[in-house]
């Protein structure tokens, strides 16, 4: 079996990089993106990556049989402050408005900073196990609840600070903005929190006017700019394009990342060229999340057979340098009953439903660098001399390999060592859900 050793420095050898995550090595890249690697690691950080070569390696060098290693994940989009209620609060049938409905009941009965603070560690328990090193989070903030979460998101942040880096984005139907003075104060609050300003866009009448609100409230604190847009399968959805058009007319500096964007998949070609061609002079990232939308979408609650996926256009984004990622979203809540906010889960879903794969390209970054850049964290999502030794060891020689287990036996490397994977058992969260 293989071990990471416990102490001191040490070598690599023989390991699986993709050309896509590791920008600084030269080596002969096969068609699937991979090189075989040599890595040392020392004082927590990764000493020096350089190609395969058999007959130079250290003797004392693990080998590691030309296993897949990656950088830690980067989950860009996550509802840790609604994970795990489930049990307590299930969706009667599965379609956004009864994840809505449940979703709103359950906060206003139960999400005390007590019940918040426990559902989210457990969350980020497991997100750690399976080797996510940066989130961000969507904490709902309609009143009063942003007046409990917004400081329990601030204990565990700082309880987390190393193992997983947070950034929290406030969460509310954009209506909530036609109250002026509340949303100012809340857009102060999130300022004091550091975090990033997030909004739900639907097509109302006055949506322009309301996402001036938003922009300048950004553009006063300096806030980056998070969406949740048109998800749905309503073509008539199409405020992906208004954010965009508001960022330009705006004259926005600051980073936006918009999630879902469902409708602009069933759109007319027309009408897509032209809101891509807005995104990507606006210079927005799209982060799609398969898992949730492939559950929440084309449903109807009638029994029914779905037709669609729920995802957005990331190839045609992608193509255009728009930058895009994919993430976990919801799990074991209303809006979707499952979920443990694994990042090769994640993936493997989303190669899939997306078709990740032939050629596999650069779509690793879309779990890794892609979304590191969109929260401005340097230096995450990358093999790289000098950085961090953060990574993932799977089973896995190769993506069919690596795709088709679930790998619960992959070994997570922090700051060079493996750490302990233990995934917490439900049975701790049994008395949050009775009642
Ligand atoms: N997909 C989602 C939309 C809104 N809120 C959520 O928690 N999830």
């Amino acid at each position: 079996m293989l071990e990471i050793p416990a102490s001191g420095p040490y070598h690599l050898t023989n390991v699986r990089l993709h050309a896509s995550l590791t920008p600084g090595l030269a080596a002969a890249f096969d068609a699937d993106g991979f090189a075989l690697a040599d890595i040392a690691v020392a004082d927590g950080k990764i000493s020096s990556i350089v190609a395969h070569r058999q007959s130079n390696s250290p003797a004392a060098a693990a080998d590691l049989g030309g296993r897949v290693v990656m950088p830690c994940f980067v989950d860009c989009h996550t509802h840790i402050d609604k994970g795990h209620i489930w049990p307590r609060k299930p969706n009667p049938n599965g379609t956004f408005m009864g994840a809505l409905n449940a979703t709103g009941a359950d906060r206003a009965a139960r999400w005390s900073a007590d019940d918040v603070a426990r559902r989210m560690d457990f969350s980020l328990r497991s997100a750690y196990a399976h080797g996510t090193r940066a989130m961000r989070t969507h904490l709902d903030s309609v009143a009063p609840q942003e007046e409990i979460s917004w400081p329990v998101f601030e204990t565990i942040r700082e309880t987390w600070r190393g193992r997983i880096e947070l950034q929290a984005a406030c969460l509310l139907g954009i209506e909530g903005v036609r109250d002026r003075k509340w949303f100012e104060r809340l857009a102060k609050r999130v300022a004091a929190a550091n975090g990033v300003l997030g909004v739900v866009t639907y097509m109302l009448p006055d949506l322009e006017e309301l996402l001036d609100q938003v922009f300048a409230q950004a553009i006063k604190h300096g806030l980056d700019l998070d969406f949740h847009a048109d998800e749905t399968d309503d073509i008539s959805a199409i405020s992906l394009k208004k954010i965009a058009e508001a960022a330009l007319w705006n004259g926005f500096e600051g980073n936006i990342l918009v999630g879902h964007c469902c409708s602009l998949a069933r759109q007319p070609d027309l009408d897509v060229l032209d809101a891509l061609d807005k995104v990507a002079k606006a210079r927005l990232a799209v982060v799609s999340l398969p898992m949730c939308n492939l559950y929440l979408q084309d449903r109807r609650g009638d029994k029914t057979t779905p037709r669609w996926r729920g995802v957005t256009l990331l190839h045609e984004m992608k193509a255009r340098g728009i930058p895009v990622a994919v993430a976990s979203d919801n799990t074991r809540d209303p809006f979707y009953a499952y979920g443990d906010l694994d990042m090769l889960e994640v993936y493997r879903m989303a190669t899939r439903i997306l078709h990740f794969d032939h050629p596999v390209g650069d779509w690793p970054q879309a779990v890794t660098s892609t979304p590191a850049q969109v929260m401005r964290l340097d230096g995450f999502g990358t093999l790289a001399a000098g950085g961090a030794a953060d990574f993932v060891v799977f089973k896995g020689r190769s993506w069919t390999e690596l795709l088709s287990r679930p790998e619960s036996d992959r070994i997570v490397v922090r700051d060079g060592r493996a750490i302990e994977r233990q995934l917490p058992d439900y049975a701790e969260l049994d008395d949050l859900m009775v009642g």
